[in-house]
């Protein structure tokens, strides 16, 4: 994924709503990474894949990318707190074949990686295995693009409306 034009969308967006709420000069790497979590969570259960005890299918398609999506606004927003929004491709990951469900679990284990240690080479795994995630739940980078540009817009009208 070329990530050039998400990652400046990406600190348009992060600079618009730092300056709404006076939080330029906060820390907010920490409630981004709950935030980040919480996303994932969120995605999780619109996808269902872990409810053995439910036959309920999976949520719709758009609802899944726009979960997706405000995953990737907080993977973008981590990596511009720590200074890596030069990176332009995000390679393919070449870790083993899981399930939804341990994808999921994987994704969790890298965000508390990159959360201590902050470094450029952990923040990659973990894109990478978010990317993994969209391949398994089928959704394309087009898709994706798509999707992360219509909730950026979302979320700067939200603003607008005092969200
Ligand atoms: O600094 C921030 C704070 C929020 N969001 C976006 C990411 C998600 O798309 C959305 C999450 O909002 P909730 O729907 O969870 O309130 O806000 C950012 O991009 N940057």
């Amino acid at each position: 994924m070329n990530t050039q034009t998400l990652f400046k969308m990406q600190k348009a967006l992060d600079g618009h709503i730092e300056s709404q709420h006076n939080l330029e000069q906060e820390d907010l790497f920490d409630r981004k990474v709950l935030a980040l979590l919480v996303e994932i969570g969120e995605l999780a259960n619109e996808t269902r894949c872990f409810k053995f005890w439910s036959v309920k299918p999976a949520s719709e398609i758009d609802i899944i990318l726009e979960e997706f999506v405000d995953g990737v606004h907080f993977i973008l927003s981590l990596g511009i707190e720590c200074g890596f929004e030069d990176l332009t491709e995000i390679p393919q990951s070449k870790s083993d074949e899981l399930d939804a469900t341990n994808q999921f679990l994987a994704i969790y284990e890298h965000v508390q990686k990159f959360r201590t240690s902050r470094n450029k080479e952990d923040y990659m795994q973990l894109f990478q295995s978010y990317l993994k995630l969209a391949e398994l739940l089928g959704l394309t980078e087009n898709q994706i693009e798509q999707a992360y540009i219509q909730k950026n817009e979302v979320n700067y009208d939200r603003q607008r409306k005092g969200y």
